[in-house]
């Protein structure tokens, strides 16, 4: 309140002082220079009088609900898409709910978490950028959190320490995702889904049975998030070819674990070629670049700074599809006739309703072949694991 009388106080005195001194002399100019200054004073009355008036209606209503009235204003300005993040407390929770927070095509960003959300929530509320940020704590704020929203962005759930795979946080994990994407059916149905959290390969079974029993699942709006496996693969590709990873293109298909990971180093743009030890080399460094950052992290979680970077990216490319822009591909887990399992990681073509085009595998190399194979006895496997769990 005080900055926005001070500002007034400067345009008041300021404004007729400099006229006068470039114009005294001129009977017309003089005129003028009265009329600014009359309006200029009004403002100044007009500013203190309405200040008086917020600060009377703030004693009367209480600072916060002042404060509420200027969420209120602040959510119609800037026009975007509404986000939450489910799991927003978390390693990769606040980084992405920090990157969400910059992304200009984001309005409104919900951050919801069963512990320290409200920390969260007041730290990122003061960015200076558009998107206005809500929190919301606890089972019983998850409806508000997901009333409304657009894309709905699941980090949420335990990671891995060494020496455990990714399936071994399934029966922490797939309670978690269960319940979130119940109240995901509920309250937004519509709503664009960002899975991250692992056993990727079983969780998004989970969700789309979750999704069937509540009769609003539509496969397209269901997406695993894999990016990070792309993420991993430009970079190693890029090491290798001596290239900026910005200009590397590696399609990585099948899941999310382990062997289920496969990168398709034939299908690498720009153009290239790799002797078999450089793609032994770079195919086991992607399918294990995550627990290479659980070791390098020695009990204190995984991948949270990369995977915040990676789902920004990913949700950036979902946001931009929903807006309609032509052309947005990424790879992701989804429902799938590319092979006989009913999910599978490809690339897919982003649109207003999330996955509106599946693309196939293309050409693969014998090596490649022989990696599908394995992936797709693994998947299998960890794809009926979700579907039984959340059927029983
Ligand atoms: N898809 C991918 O490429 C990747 C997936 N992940 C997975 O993401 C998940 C999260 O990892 P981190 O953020 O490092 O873990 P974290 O433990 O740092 O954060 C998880 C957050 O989820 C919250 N949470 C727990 N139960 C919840 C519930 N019922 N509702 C809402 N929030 C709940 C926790 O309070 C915590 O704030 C893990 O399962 C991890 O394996 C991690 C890296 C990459
Ligand atoms: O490895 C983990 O447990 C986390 C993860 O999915 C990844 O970093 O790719």
């Amino acid at each position: 309140m005080s900055i926005c009388t001070l500002r007034s106080l400067n345009l008041a005195q300021s404004l007729p002082l400099c006229t006068i001194s470039s114009h005294s002399g001129h009977r017309g100019i003089t005129e003028l220079v009265f009329i600014v200054q009359f309006l200029a004073n009004s403002v100044l009355m007009a500013a203190v009088t309405a200040e008086n008036l917020i600060i009377e209606c703030a004693k009367q209503m209480g600072e916060s609900s002042i404060l509420r009235q200027a969420n209120c204003r602040a959510k119609g300005a800037a026009p975007g898409f509404k986000v939450a993040i489910l799991g927003a407390a978390g390693g990769i929770g606040q980084p992405l709910a920090m990157l969400m927070k910059i992304n200009p095509l984001v309005s409104v960003l919900h951050l919801y978490d069963v512990v320290n959300s409200p920390g969260v929530t007041a730290d990122i509320s003061h960015m200076d950028t558009g998107a206005v940020v809500r929190g919301f704590l606890k089972q019983e704020q998850l409806a508000s959190a997901l009333t409304g929203m657009d894309l709905v962005i699941i980090p949420a759930g335990v990671p891995r320490k060494p020496g455990m795979t990714r399936d071994d946080l399934f029966n922490i994990n797939a309670g978690i995702v269960r319940t979130l994407c119940e109240g995901i059916a509920k309250c937004c149905p519509k709503a664009i889904v960002n899975l991250i959290s692992n056993p990727v390969n079983s969780t998004v079974p989970i969700a789309a049975e979750v999704f069937k029993k509540a009769g609003t699942y539509d496969p397209k709006r269901l997406l695993g998030v894999t990016m990070l496996d792309v993420v991993r693969a430009n970079t190693f590709v890029a090491e290798v070819l001596g290239l900026d990873p910005r200009e590397v293109d590696v399609p990585v298909v099948g899941g999310h674990a382990g062997v289920t990971i496969l990168p398709l180093l034939s299908q690498v743009k720009p153009p290239c070629s790799f002797t078999p030890e450089e793609t032994e080399y770079l195919t086991n460094r992607i399918q294990n670049g995550g627990t290479e950052v659980v070791e390098a992290k020695a009990g204190a979680g995984s991948a949270t700074l990369s995977m915040a970077y990676a789902a920004v990216k990913f949700a950036d490319a979902c946001l931009r599809g929903i807006r309609g822009d032509k052309d947005v591909v990424a790879c992701a887990f989804v429902d799938s006739q590319v092979t006989e399992l009913p999910f599978f990681a490809t690339k897919v073509r982003l649109g207003p309703n999330g996955a509106e085009e599946v693309y196939q595998l293309g050409p693969l190399n014998a090596y490649e072949r022989a990696g599908l194979e394995k992936a797709k006895k693994e998947l299998a496997e960890s794809i009926q694991k979700g579907i039984s769990f959340a059927r029983k």
